[in-house]
């Protein structure tokens, strides 16, 4: 029933914010550290000539230090800006950091002047307030991921980027839920095999 799995979503979001709301910017700090490393070792990332990045919101891991890894590594790196109207994530190279400001969501975005690019990436990297060992994601409610991964395709390795404690046994997912390929926390990287 549509209605109990929305009501479900609504109470695993509750009881997530709760859980992030525990953890001091010291172990936030240091996880992020440890997953930075963890999946600048992967051999996806070190393949990647372009990677999609998120800027963070309280609460989830940094991905500053994976925008000075990419930099240093070469990658070309891009970041989502919400598009407006429909609802959709659009997407700009960034080439400094310094580059990036709130936007209407509070995330930082690539600042008004930027140029909307094709995104040429290998590796999408996706927050999440959620995640379950099968690869189902839990975001903030407004579709913005699963409008896009469903855009996108299957094209480019989807990387789910979350905390040990954001782990959920199972996502409460409806049909509309898009799967990550790999996940990855301070702690562990799971692979999921794609059906088919
Ligand atoms: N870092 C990051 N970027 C992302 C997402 C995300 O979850 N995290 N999104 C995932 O799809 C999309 C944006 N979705 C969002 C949906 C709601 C709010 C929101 O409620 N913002 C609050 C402040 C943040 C908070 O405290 O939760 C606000 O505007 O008051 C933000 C982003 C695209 N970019
Ligand atoms: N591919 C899609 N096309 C159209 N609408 C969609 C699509 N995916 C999700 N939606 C709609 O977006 C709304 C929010 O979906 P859901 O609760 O799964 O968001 P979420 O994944 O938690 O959010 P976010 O990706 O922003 O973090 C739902 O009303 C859903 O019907």
């Amino acid at each position: 029933m549509v209605g109990a799995l929305a009501q479900d979503k609504a109470g695993q979001r509750r009881l997530l914010r709760q859980r992030l709301s525990a953890y001091g910017e010291a172990e936030r700090t240091e996880a992020s550290r440890c997953l930075a490393e963890r999946l600048a070792l992967l051999p996806e990332w070190q393949g990647a000539k372009g990677v999609l990045l998120y800027a963070s919101l309280p609460g989830e891991p940094d991905t500053d230090l994976l925008f000075w890894r990419a930099r240093a590594e070469d990658k070309r790196v891009f970041y989502p800006f919400v598009r407006g109207k429909d609802r959709s994530l659009g997407f700009a190279e960034v080439e400094t950091l310094e580059s990036l400001h709130p936007g209407p969501l509070r995330f930082r975005e690539p600042s008004p002047e930027r140029k909307e690019r094709k995104l040429e990436a290998d590796l999408i990297l996706i927050p999440g307030l959620g995640f379950d060992q099968g690869g189902m994601r839990l975001g903030r409610g407004s579709g913005y991921y699963d409008r896009t991964l469903a855009e996108i395709g299957s094209g480019l390795l989807r990387v789910g980027l979350f905390f040990s404690w954001q782990e959920l046994s199972r996502v409460a997912a409806e049909g509309h839920d898009e799967r990550m390929d790999l996940l990855v926390t301070e702690r562990e990287v799971i692979r999921i095999g794609r059906a088919g």
